[in-house]
């Protein structure tokens, strides 16, 4: 046991390489290892390209026969992009197949694991089960719901305060903790932030900190479709750029924004129903959102219960006002029995920041 522990570290490790470039598919580790030497291994980087077991195998060439594999994910047994990892793993004629975790794909979802035991291999499942499903936390949700999953970010200071009474917030955190932040954006399909951010701060709501850090689809929640002209997310092509409106948004004014860089999306009622931009934004493949603020925005994600993570960061400063915003806007809730209630994941410094990350207890 302790030597399939060894060896599927190694195949988590490797799975990580894939972390940020492998959407809407799950990042996977494979190792193959014959006579207690490790003949090949390898990572799927990229949706579409070869899954992670094929560039093990391929590594491997004739010494796959008779092998042990290592994976972190339950080898998948469809044609999607590429054809099934379980067939190859039975062409190859592997000895003993070592699996971390089942892939929830209802086109999968056991089917590689029959296939590969129909086929006379012996298959082990469930060793580090925890560390490899920590991986796909983003891809088992989006699998299951069909949409994105959601982290809700703040930076605040200490007494809880995102901007003072002005409405000045440059800067709160620290660089150190921006940076961090950026890393988020780039391993998220999108990010979105309200229309309010948009007029107070212009963000540009791109990756900057981060060495080959990829833009994420900047999603601008406006109703009533007042995102200035002139604004940031709207004339510098950095990245693709969705404003999503109510329905009583006139053709005219969307008429605006036709020469700008932006889509706009026009939901189905007048007011921005959490529920249903989920479920539009998961039909267009998005399978991570990184909600940036503001207040109202972050409120009306609490109140649908569409979080699945927390992200707070505290900067050790005291703005203090009671006119002074605080994270999380909306109505809030009148009794402590309907308070959204977490468990705290992880708590770090960064910088001189303190960084919280927090997962909302579903009863
Ligand atoms: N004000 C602060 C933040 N403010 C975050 C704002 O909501 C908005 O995302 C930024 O102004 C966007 O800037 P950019 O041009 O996209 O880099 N976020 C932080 O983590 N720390 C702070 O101090
Ligand atoms: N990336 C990955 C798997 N991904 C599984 O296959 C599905 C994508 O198939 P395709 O469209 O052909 O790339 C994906 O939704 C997930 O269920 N499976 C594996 O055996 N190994 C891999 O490395
Ligand atoms: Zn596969």
């Amino acid at each position: 046991m302790k030597r399939d522990e060894y060896y599927m570290r190694f195949a988590i490790e490797l799975a990580k390489a894939g972390i940020g470039q492998t959407s809407p598919n799950p990042v996977v580790g494979a190792v193959v290892v014959k006579n207690g030497e490790i003949v090949g291994f390898g990572a799927h980087l990229k949706a579409g390209e070869p899954h992670a077991e094929v560039h093990a195998l391929c590594m491997a060439g004739e010494k796959a026969k008779d092998a042990d594999v290592y994976v972190t994910l339950e080898p998948c047994s469809h044609y999607g992009k590429t054809p099934p990892c379980a067939d190859l793993l039975i062409e190859t004629g592997v000895k003993r197949v070592i699996i971390a975790t089942t892939d929830p794909n209802p086109l999968v979802a056991g089917k590689g694991i029959a296939k590969l035991r129909q086929a006379g291999i012996e298959v082990d499942v469930g060793i580090l089960k925890q560390e490899a499903d920590e991986l796909n936390q983003v891809f088992f949700h989006y699998i299951a719901t069909k949409t994105p999953f959601v982290t809700l970010k703040y930076a605040s200071s200490l007494d809880g305060k995102i901007a003072t009474k002005t409405g000045e917030s440059k800067w709160i955190t620290s660089e150190a903790a921006r940076r961090d932040v950026h890393r988020y954006r780039h391993l998220h399909d999108a990010i979105l932030v309200g229309v309010n951010t948009v007029i107070a701060d212009n963000p540009s709501l791109t990756v900057r900190h981060v060495e080959g850090g990829k833009n994420p689809i900047r999603i601008i929640l406006d109703t009533h479709l007042r995102t200035p002209l002139d604004a940031n997310v709207v004339n510098d092509g950095e990245a693709e750029t969705w404003i999503v409106v109510g329905s009583g948004v006139k053709e005219e004014k969307i008429a605006q924004y036709s020469g700008k860089h932006v889509q706009i999306i026009k939901m189905n009622q007048p007011k921005i129903v959490i529920d249903e931009l989920l479920k539009v934004l998961g039909e267009k493949q998005v399978t991570s959102l990184f909600v940036e603020g503001g207040a109202e925005v972050h409120g009306s994600f609490i109140e649908a219960k569409a979080v699945n993570q927390v992200i707070a960061y505290i900067a050790p400063k005291v703005i203090g006002g009671k006119d002074a915003p605080a994270p999380i806007g909306g109505s809030g809730f009148a009794q402590m029995a309907d308070v959204m209630n977490l468990k705290i994941k992880s708590v770090e410094t960064i910088g001189p920041d303190l960084k919280i990350v927090a997962l909302p207890i579903t009863d």
